[in-house]
C-alpha cells in the first residue's frame, strides 16, 4: 500500500503504539505468511469467527456508506453463526450503528476499535466516551478538513476519523493537523493511520482488548478464535489471537503482520465463506 494511503509510514500505528524502546520492529511479526487455502477449518469445531468488516469482509469504496454488501454475504454468515453455535463477531472501527446498518443487528459486534461492545441485544459500552474531548478536536480540524475539498471528519462515538480517500495529496497535511489537534492528549488516545483516514482512538480499547473480551463473554468462552482483517489495527487483534492459540488471516497484499495466514482479498476471502458453509 502507499504511503499516502496509510499516512506517512508504512509502519502500523498499532505497532509504533506498543512497542518499548527494547523492542525491535520485526519482533514476533511473521515472514512468510501460509496460504489460507491450507486452513482446514471445521465450523462446528469450536472456534470463535471474529470478522473485521472493510477490506476484510467488505470492498473498500470511496466513502465508507457507499460499501456493498454483495447478496451472498448475509446468509452465508448467518448458516457460519449457527454452525458456529453462535460465536461469530464484527470487530471492526466502525461505530455499532453504522455496521449493524450493513449487517442488520443479528450479529454480535465490536465497535470504535474495541472501544465499544454489542452481545446480541446487550450494549456494553466498554469505554467511556469523551464528547467534550473529541467535538474540540474535531472543531480544531475544520480549517485543515476545509484546505481540502474530498476529505471529511466522521466523527464516531468514541473516535474522530480524518478521511483522505478522495484526495490521497492531502494525507501528509491531514495527518500533521491530527497530530497537532491531539498533541495534548497522547496519554490517553491514539493516532490509528489505516486506509486513506487517520483516526484519534482511545488508549485503553484496542481491538485486542476486543478480542480478550468477547472470547472471556459467554458463547465464546474456550472458543479457539479466528480471526480475519486487512488493517494496521487489526494487529493488535492477530497477536491477542496467538496468545489466545487461535488463527490470524491477514485479507489483501502481504505486509509484516502478526497474523499467521494469508488471503489475497476480501472477494477471495467471502467465497471461502461461503464454500466453508456449503460443505459443513
Ligand atoms: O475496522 P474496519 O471494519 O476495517 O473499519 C475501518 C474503518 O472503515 C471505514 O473506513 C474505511 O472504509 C471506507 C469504506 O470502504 C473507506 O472509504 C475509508 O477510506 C476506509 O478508511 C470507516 O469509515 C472507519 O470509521 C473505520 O474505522
Ligand atoms: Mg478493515
Amino acid at each position: 500500500m502507499a504511503n499516502a494511503e496509510r499516512g506517512e509510514t508504512d509502519e502500523p500505528a498499532a505497532m509504533r503504539d506498543r512497542r518499548g524502546p527494547e523492542q525491535h520492529a520485526s519482533d514476533s511479526f511473521a515472514t512468510e505468511l501460509a496460504p489460507m487455502t491450507s486452513l482446514g477449518i471445521d465450523p462446528r469445531g469450536g472456534w470463535a469467527f471474529l470478522f473485521d468488516i472493510d477490506g476484510t469482509l467488505l470492498d473498500l469504496a470511496d466513502h465508507p456508506d457507499r460499501v456493498v454488501v454483495p447478496e451472498t454475504l448475509l446468509p452465508a454468515l448467518r448458516r457460519l453463526k449457527a454452525l458456529a453455535g453462535g460465536a461469530l463477531a464484527l470487530v471492526t472501527g466502525r461505530g455499532l450503528g453504522s455496521a449493524d446498518r450493513l449487517f442488520g443487528a443479528d450479529f454480535d459486534c465490536a465497535g470504535n476499535h474495541g472501544a465499544t461492545l454489542r452481545l446480541g441485544t446487550t450494549l456494553d459500552a466498554v469505554a467511556a466516551a469523551d464528547d467534550l474531548l473529541l467535538d474540540g478536536i474535531a472543531t480544531a480540524l475544520e480549517p485543515a478538513i476545509a484546505a481540502y475539498p474530498g476529505a471529511w471528519i466522521e466523527r464516531k462515538s468514541h473516535s474522530v476519523a480524518v478521511h483522505w480517500r478522495r484526495v490521497p495529496e492531502a494525507a501528509g497535511d491531514l495527518a500533521r493537523a491530527v497530530r497537532i489537534a491531539v498533541a495534548g492528549h497522547v496519554r490517553d488516545w491514539r493516532l490509528i493511520q489505516g486506509k486513506g483516514v487517520i483516526e484519534i482512538a482511545r488508549r485503553d480499547a484496542t481491538k485486542g482488548t476486543a478480542v480478550e473480551r468477547l472470547l472471556a463473554s459467554p458463547g465464546y468462552a474456550g472458543r479457539r478464535p479466528f480471526y480475519a482483517g486487512d488493517d494496521v489495527t487489526d494487529e493488535d487483534a492477530f497477536q491477542a489471537v496467538a496468545g489466545l492459540g487461535g488463527v490470524g488471516v491477514l485479507v489483501g497484499p502481504p505486509r509484516r503482520t502478526y497474523a499467521q495466514y494469508s488471503c489475497p482479498a476480501p472477494e477471495v476471502f467471502r467465497r471461502w465463506i461461503e464454500a466453508l458453509v456449503e460443505d459443513a
